[in-house]
């Protein structure tokens, strides 16, 4: 275990410490000792009816970063947690947050901030599952949602509270009775995510009005470097847990890219999908319009697609969601929403059909696959426009990704069938787009119950299907 000793950082927070600064704090990184591999919850500290409630989940022992910051966190330390994806950052922070509830019982005990409204459901979720036996309370605070049943649930003063900033902060301003001064833990999930210029003044607020004297941990997968960022997290000696020391991919994931001319990018699409039949996809996309296109697209050909973006309601965006978590669709197509911390276990392939333009968002959204350690497959498009993009790709990850094997031939033999399903999907998409700007019509953001022009593709369903 390396240690380097702490001192403080000197740029405007006096008593700030931050390693990314000075590389003087204190790190944690990945120790190779085989005794450190066969801890258990128990001896990092974590009490009896904890480790059971593990357990009961199937956590028969911590994964590696679970290991390295949970003793920090029972230390009363601020920790950065830095590890790759699906590797059990939400137990890293949650369990000693429980722990310490146990022994200070207390209402509106800890905020969690994510920047996704799915992902603060799915926090709450692994908190109340963690808590259950100790009767933990949790309230999802988010946007898209009813602001009164969010009031209600407030003012029964749950013990953690999983927000996404901009709603927090309507809670904070217009909700009587309600306020975060006793807080003792702020999370930051996805904390590069949430310290970006998107979150900044809501951000500020939300630190303006919790205490001073809490604990703080920032988790990700990546971390920014930009030190003014860090510095607003507010953190007081900071203990940096990191499983690696650059950005990795797990390493069960067979990353793939395919070159291809930019007007075939359906039909490649459609390719793989037959290619790979039997899987679940995950499919990436830079705007709720293609994300909305490329579903009714895939519909038309008879797979089982559907889409998630933040031009839906939340209802539908929920209602999406967990239709792909039954299996009841097999692929579900999505904006950068869904390409942080979503854990859906049986996500076979991660299919980036428009390269991401910020190569960090590359390793979260390939990180839907291969969690927890099974293995997964990400194929990432790379079109005449994307070859700088995709070469910074290879450069964060540190590797050269090889080329996923492709049939040309077959390829463009389905482009006839390709054609017809886009034609009908444009026609669909423009029936949609006028049921949107029809008052009371929610109907506009999902694609199921619309015209039923999808059976007219020749050749109905494709001979393997992707279900
Ligand atoms: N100690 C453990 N043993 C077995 N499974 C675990 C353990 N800890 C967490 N898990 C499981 O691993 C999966 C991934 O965990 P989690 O969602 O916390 O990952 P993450 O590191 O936050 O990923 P991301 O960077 O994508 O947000 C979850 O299904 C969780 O239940």
């Amino acid at each position: 275990m390396l240690r380097v000793t702490a001192s403080p950082c000197h740029v405007t927070c006096p008593g700030v410490h931050c390693s990314f600064l000075t590389a003087n704090m204190e790190t944690h990184v990945e120790d190779p000792v085989i005794e450190e591999e066969e801890k258990t919850f128990r001896d990092l500290g974590i009490t009896e009816v904890l480790c059971e409630t593990c357990e009961q989940l199937g956590w028969k022992k911590p994964t590696k970063i679970q290991l390295e910051a949970i003793p920090m966190a029972l230390q009363g330390r601020d920790v950065i947690g830095l590890a790759e994806t699906g590797s059990g950052k939400t137990g890293a922070f949650a369990l000693p947050i429980l722990q310490t509830l146990l022994e200070n019982p207390q209402k509106l005990y800890a905020l969690v901030l994510t920047p996704t409204r799915e992902l603060a459901f799915q926090i709450s979720e692994q908190f109340e599952a963690l808590g259950s036996s100790i009767g933990v309370k949790s309230a999802v605070i988010v946007g898209g949602i009813d602001m009164m049943s969010q009031s209600l649930a407030l003012a029964k003063k749950p013990h953690v509270v999983i927000a996404t900033p901009g709603r927090l902060v309507d809670h904070l301003e217009n909700t009587k009775g309600f306020n975060l001064r006793a807080i003792k833990y702020l999370v930051m999930d996805e904390a590069d995510r949430i310290l970006n210029m998107d979150f900044e003044s809501e951000v500020d607020k939300i630190l303006k009005v919790i205490p001073r004297d809490r604990k703080t941990f920032l988790f990700s997968a990546t971390m920014t470097k930009k030190v003014q960022k860090l510095q607003r997290a507010a953190l007081l000696n900071p203990v940096r847990c990191a499983v690696s020391s650059k950005y990795q991919t797990v390493e069960k994931l067979q990353q793939y890219y395919i070159f291809i001319p930019s007007k075939f990018k359906d039909s490649y699409l459609v390719y793989i999908l037959n290619e790979l039949a039997g899987n679940s996809f995950m499919i990436f996309c830079s705007t709720c319009n293609n994300t909305q296109r490329i579903a009714l697209l895939l519909r038309n050909l008879g797979f089982t697609a559907i889409p998630l973006h933040g031009q839906m309601s939340q209802s539908k965006r929920l209602g999406s969601l967990n239709k792909f978590k039954a299996k009841s669709r097999s692929v579900l197509l999505a904006t950068d929403v869904a390409s942080r911390g979503l854990d859906i276990p049986h996500v076979d392939v991660v299919i980036n059909f428009d390269i991401p333009t910020h190569s960090k968002d590359y390793i979260h959204r390939v990180g839907r696959t291969a969690r927890a350690g099974r293995s997964g497959k990400a194929i990432t498009f790379v079109t005449q426009y994307d070859v700088e993009l995709f070469q910074r790709i290879e450069h964060l990850i540190g590797k050269k990704l090889p080329s996923f094997p492709t049939q040309e031939e077959e390829v463009m033999m389905l482009n006839e069938r390709v054609t017809e399903a886009q034609r009908f999907a444009r026609i669909e998409l423009r029936e949609l787009g006028e049921k949107k700007k029809r008052p009371r019509d929610d109907k506009g953001d999902d694609t199921e119950g619309s015209s039923g022009v999808r059976k007219k593709v020749a050749g109905g369903k494709f001979k393997k299907k992707a279900h």
